[in-house]
């Protein structure tokens, strides 16, 4: 199977019908048909019973068609399964889930490769092992992922930057369930599911004569899709939630409306790992009172900022130009602008030197010194 899981039954049941017209003899497809109904009743009831999705939280059609689709082929298949997406969607914890719920695998190990670690040559023993003395450097053997992996997942992250030289290597492992460590001449067997994830394509890569065509089709064997955050904003106040009880410990606190304006607006780019960041931030403001207000949200995300920026720079132009009109050189305008700025935060602050100096970005001592300075050009 390639792609998503059908979203409901009836989808399947209409397939059936157009199968059952089309035999010569409707009744020898109905088993088939009814057991695939079937078989879907089941991995929805595994995919509702997640406790949390295995991590991967979101109730939105996108996401769960994801996750169908990773019930189905960790619980009813062995084949090596290709999890594909942008940046920061979540394909590790989706390769994870694949292991917990794999009935076969699951008492075994998870071993992750992050392949843009592989340098060719030098680190094919990451994979292979090695024996002693097999290169220089080698004191002692050392089993690599293929071994390690045994009964349980190999999960290679990034797969599209496997070095070339190592491709037909791994496709031969996949074939033969046999490989040798550096420097020895005996085969080893080897028994593991292979998860793969990339947000590259590998079908461009494959073009660009930079990945093989029959690993590629050994690969994909199975593919899942994991959506862009922009294909499942109804996600984002659950994710939201779900960090903040994360990052501070605690039962999460209640999000303002607009603060959940604000976070399923903005674009992601970086994908659920950076809704994790912006939530991080906006924790530090956090005061323990239950609520989340849109002063604990960074400035620069607030609504507005951008014209605000807009605004500020045109303003300061304009005063710059003035100033410079007016006959005043840099050195005069950096005081000018100082001393005014230290006016303001004075003011703002009630006259007290510690917080103005604080919201200045200086030391009090560095305060106090400017103010005891006679302004350029006074008396
Ligand atoms: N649906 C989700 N629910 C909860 N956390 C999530 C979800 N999706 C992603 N995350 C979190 O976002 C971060 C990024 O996820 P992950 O590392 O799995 O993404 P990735 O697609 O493998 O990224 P990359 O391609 O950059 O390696 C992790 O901290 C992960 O726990």
């Amino acid at each position: 199977m390639t792609g998503g899981y059908p979203d409901d039954p009836w989808a399947l049941l209409a397939a059936g019908a157009t199968e059952v017209l089309a035999s010569a003899d409707g009744l020898d497809v109905l088993p088939g048909v009814a057991a695939r109904i079937r078989r879907w009743h089941q991995v929805d009831r595994i995919v509702q019973s997640l406790p949390a999705a295995g991590g991967l939280v979101g109730e939105s059609p996108a996401l769960r068609r994801a996750l169908r689709t990773l019930v189905e082929i960790a619980r009813f298949s062995d084949a090596p399964v290709l999890i594909q997406g942008e940046s920061g969607t979540g394909k590790e914890l989706a390769a994870r889930l694949v292991h917990t719920l794999d009935p076969k695998r699951r008492s075994g190990p998870l071993v992750v490769v992050d392949c843009t670690t592989i340098v060719a040559n030098l680190s094919a023993p990451q994979l292979f092992g090695h024996e002693r003395g097999a290169f220089t450097g080698a004191h002692s053997a050392r089993s690599g992922a293929f071994a390690d992996a045994h009964r349980g997942v190999l999960f290679l992250d990034e797969v599209g930057e496997l070095p070339e030289s190592l491709q037909p290597e791994l496709l031969r492992v996949l074939q033969e369930r046999t490989f040798r460590p550096l420097g020895s001449s005996t085969w080893q067997k080897t028994d593991f599911r292979l998860v793969c994830a990339t947000n590259r394509n590998l079908e461009e890569l494959e073009k660009a004569g930079r990945f093989r065509r029959d690993l590629r089709s050994r690969l994909s064997a199975v593919t899942v899709d994991m959506p862009p955050l922009s294909d499942r904003r109804d996600d984002i106040p659950a994710l939201a939630r779900h960090f903040l009880g994360q990052v501070l410990q605690t039962k999460p606190p209640v999000i303002e409306t607009a603060v959940e304006r604000i976070l399923t607006v903005r674009p992601y780019p970086g994908n659920v790992r950076e809704l994790r960041h912006l939530l991080a931030q906006i924790a530090v403001g956090y005061v323990g009172d239950g609520r989340i207000t849109v002063g604990m949200v960074p400035e620069a995300e607030r609504p507005g900022a951008v014209a605000r920026k807009g605004t500020t720079e045109r303003t300061l132009r304009a005063a710059v130009r003035e100033a410079l009109d007016d006959g005043l050189d840099l050195r005069g305008l950096k005081s000018a602008v100082a001393e005014i700025a230290v006016e303001i935060a004075l003011a703002d602050c009630g006259g007290q030197l510690g917080r103005a100096a604080e919201r200045l970005g200086v030391t009090t001592r560095a305060l106090q010194l400017r103010k005891a300075m006679p302004a350029p050009g006074a008396g």
